[in-house]
C-alpha cells in the first residue's frame, strides 16, 4: 500500500468545460449561449450549428468529460488520493452555477478548478475565470457562502499533455504509406483567436510582452518534433496553423487556415501530411468538424494523403499529469517546497493569473487570480 497523496487544503476537483448539446433541440440555445454579446455573424452562426445537426446535435465534449472525469476518479482511487471530482460548464448543462451550489450543499470550501483549455488567452483563461466569479455572485445573490476557488496552472507542456500526442502523431505517420512517410509534414493546428487576443494572452508585466497562446503552441509543437526524430530519425517540417475561425471577416485572426495551408503544401509538392491538433485537450466538435470532416475532404479533392492525430482525451497520462499538479498545488498552498514538472523552454506556468492577464475587451470580475474580488 502507497502512502496516501495529500490535497489539502483542497476538498474538492471541479472540472470545467466548456459544454456542448446533447440533441438536436439543443443546439439553437447552446451557440445563444456561447455567442452572446460576441459579436458572431448570423451567417456564421446558421453554419456552425450545421456541423452540430450533421452529428445528430450532439457534441462530442459531453462524452469526452464524462471518460475524463471516470479516469480522473479511477487515478486518485488508486493512488490513495481522497479528492471528489465535480463537473460544471460554462455554457451547456451541467451548468457551473448548479455544480457549485450542490458543492456548497455537500460543504466543500476550497475547490481547485482544472479547465479543458491547456493554453493561455483570453477565451482560454480568463473567460473560464469570468464565469467562475458570475457563479460565486450568483450562490453570494442566494445567500450562500461561496467556496475559494483556485485554478490549476496551464499544463501545455506537462509531460502527460505531452506524451499522448507525441504518440498520437508517430502513430498518424506510420498509417501514412510508406513512400510518402519520411517526407510528410506535420501541420499543428489550433483554435484562431483575434490577432489582438493573441497579442495580449498570457501575463504582461515581468513575464513577458503578451502573445503567450502562440509561444506556447509553438512549444509545444517543437516538443512533438523532436520527441518524433527521436524515435523515428526523422526531422519532419512542421508549421502551426489555424482553425475554427469566427468573427468578422474584417477583423484579423490567427491565419494561416488549416484548409488554406493544405492547398499549398500540396501547391509546393508536399506528399503527406499529420493534422496535429494540438489546441483541443479532446475530440471537440472543432476536431471531428473542421479536421475529420472539412480539411479531410480538402485533402481528398487535392489528392493529398493525410491523418489527424489523437488528441490527449482520457488518456491514463493525463489523468496522472492532473494528479500531479493537484498534489504539487496543494503542497504549495501548504508552504512546501516544490519542483514543478515542465517540458521545454517555457518552463512551469504561473499558479496564480497575474492582474490584467489575457486582458477581456471589456473588463469583468474574474475569480482564481491576482484581480479577483474573492479570496
Ligand atoms: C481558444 C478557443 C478554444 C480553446 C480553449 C477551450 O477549449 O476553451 C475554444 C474552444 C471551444 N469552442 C467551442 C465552441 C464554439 N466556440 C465559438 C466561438 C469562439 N471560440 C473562440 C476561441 C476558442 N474556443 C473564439 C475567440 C470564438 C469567437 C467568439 C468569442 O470571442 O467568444 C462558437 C460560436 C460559433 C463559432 O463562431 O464557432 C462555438 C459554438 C467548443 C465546444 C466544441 C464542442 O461542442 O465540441 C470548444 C471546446
Ligand atoms: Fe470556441
Amino acid at each position: 500500500m502507497r502512502d496516501a497523496l495529500d490535497a489539502t487544503p483542497y476538498d474538492a476537483l471541479l472540472l470545467l468545460s466548456f459544454g456542448g448539446p446533447e440533441g438536436p433541440d439543443e443546439v439553437v440555445p447552446f451557440l445563444e449561449n456561447v455567442t452572446r454579446g460576441r459579436g458572431i455573424p448570423k451567417e456564421r452562426l446558421k453554419e456552425v450549428g450545421q456541423h452540430y445537426f450533421l452529428f445528430g446535435g450532439v457534441s462530442p465534449i459531453n462524452d469526452q468529460n464524462r471518460a475524463l472525469l471516470d479516469a480522473l476518479r479511477k487515478d486518485f482511487a488508486e493512488h490513495g488520493l481522497d479528492l471528489p471530482v465535480y463537473w460544471g460548464n460554462r455554457n451547456w448543462g451541467p451548468y457551473l452555477t448548479d455544480t457549485l451550489r450542490e458543492m456548497v450543499a455537500d460543504g466543500r470550501r476550497r475547490v481547485l478548478v482544472l479547465a479543458t483549455s491547456a493554453y493561455a488567452s483570453y477565451s482560454g483563461c480568463r473567460q473560464y475565470r469570468e464565469d467562475l466569479a458570475g457563479a460565486l455572485a450568483t450562490l453570494e445573490g442566494e445567500g450562500l457562502e461561496p467556496p475559494r476557488i483556485d485554478k490549476l496552472r496551464h499544463y501545455f507542456n506537462h509531460p502527460g499533455f505531452v506524451e499522448p500526442m507525441t504518440e498520437g502523431v508517430l502513430r498518424s505517420l506510420a498509417e501514412l504509406p510508406e513512400d510518402v512517410r519520411a517526407s510528410a509534414h506535420i501541420a499543428f493546428t489550433t483554435h484562431s483567436i483575434p490577432t489582438s487576443a493573441a497579442d495580449t494572452s498570457g501575463p504582461v508585466e515581468g513575464h513577458g510582452d503578451g502573445g503567450a497562446y502562440v509561444r506556447q503552441h509553438l512549444d509545444v509543437a517543437r516538443l512533438i518534433v523532436d520527441a518524433v526524430r527521436e524515435r523515428t530519425g526523422t526531422e519532419h517540417p512542421w508549421q502551426l496553423v489555424y482553425q475554427s475561425r469566427s468573427g468578422a471577416p474584417h477583423i484579423p485572426w490567427l491565419e494561416p487556415d488549416i484548409c488554406d495551408h493544405l492547398e499549398e503544401l500540396h501547391g509546393a509538392g508536399v506528399p503527406a501530411v499529420v493534422m496535429a491538433p494540438i489546441g483541443f485537450v479532446s475530440d471537440h466538435m472543432e476536431v471531428l468538424y473542421d479536421l475529420d470532416t472539412e480539411a479531410t475532404a480538402k485533402a481528398a479533392e487535392l489528392g493529398l494523403p493525410v491523418r489527424r492525430s489523437a488528441t490527449v482525451g482520457a488518456d491514463p497520462r493525463f489523468a496522472a499529469a492532473i494528479r500531479d499538479l493537484v498534489v504539487e498545488r496543494a503542497a504549495t498552498e501548504n508552504g512546501r517546497d516544490v519542483s514543478p514538472c515542465a517540458l521545454g523552454a517555457l518552463g512551469p506556468s504561473h499558479d496564480l493569473c497575474p492582474a490584467g492577464c489575457c486582458p477581456a475587451r471589456a473588463p469583468k470580475p474574474a475569480a482564481a487570480g491576482a484581480d479577483s474580488p474573492y479570496v
